[in-house]
């Protein structure tokens, strides 16, 4: 989650949306395959109003020459994504939320090639209220795991670009006296 966490810290911060940060993992396996960084990603590092897991996405649909949606053809099994924050189910108009995007990765035996999301903290509420994407995700057989610890440090991140608590009344322009 720490390498999540720096690529969060890389998002150039805005007032309407977090700073999240994310990486595709392919885990170790019994018969001796390494753990293999397969993808990095921070929000708005794709041009566009990209999110962190959608720019890992992007960036191995180009390393790999094919559209997003055909990017699990090109996992390995068992692929692990870890994200700052709980993906997204809810997108501003004409953006596919990122749990959609996760779903739709398989691998060329229909399985979903992204088998664990660790995330570093639940969505706050800021914009879209509650998040049901993990419902979703669990729905699809995804396992879902919180990796607890960096929550501050994550929240502070993702909300480098929010107005600061209490900011507002100091910038309060004084009433005019009216006449
Ligand atoms: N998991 C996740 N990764 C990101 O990279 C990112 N920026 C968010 N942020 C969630 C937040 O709810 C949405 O950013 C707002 O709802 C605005 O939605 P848009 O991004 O404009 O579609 N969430
Ligand atoms: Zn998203």
């Amino acid at each position: 989650m720490q390498l999540a966490l720096d690529e969060a810290r890389k998002s150039p911060p805005k007032p309407t949306n977090f700073c999240v940060g994310a990486c595709l993992v392919a885990p170790h396996t019994p018969d001796g395959r390494d753990e293999q960084l397969l993808a990095t990603g921070y929000t708005l590092e794709c041009s566009g109003n990209t999110h962190a897991e959608q720019c890992c996405f992007i960036k191995l649909a180009q390393r790999y020459s094919c559209d997003e949606q055909h990017v699990g053809q090109h996992l390995p099994s068992h692929t692990v994504l870890y994200t700052t924050m709980e993906p997204c189910n809810k997108r501003s108009v004409g953006n596919l939320p990122c749990v959609d995007r996760i779903l739709m990765l398989k691998t060329s035996d229909g399985m979903q090639a992204i088998g664990k999301v660790y995330v570093g903290v639940s969505e706050p509420d800021t914009f879209v209220g509650v998040n049901e994407g993990k419902k979703k995700l669990v729905q699809a057989g995804i396992e879902v795991v919180h990796v607890p610890g960096l929550e501050e440090e994550i929240l502070a991140v993702a909300r480098s670009g929010h107005p600061k608590e209490g900011a507002s009344e100091q910038h309060q322009l004084p009433v005019s006296s009216g006449g």
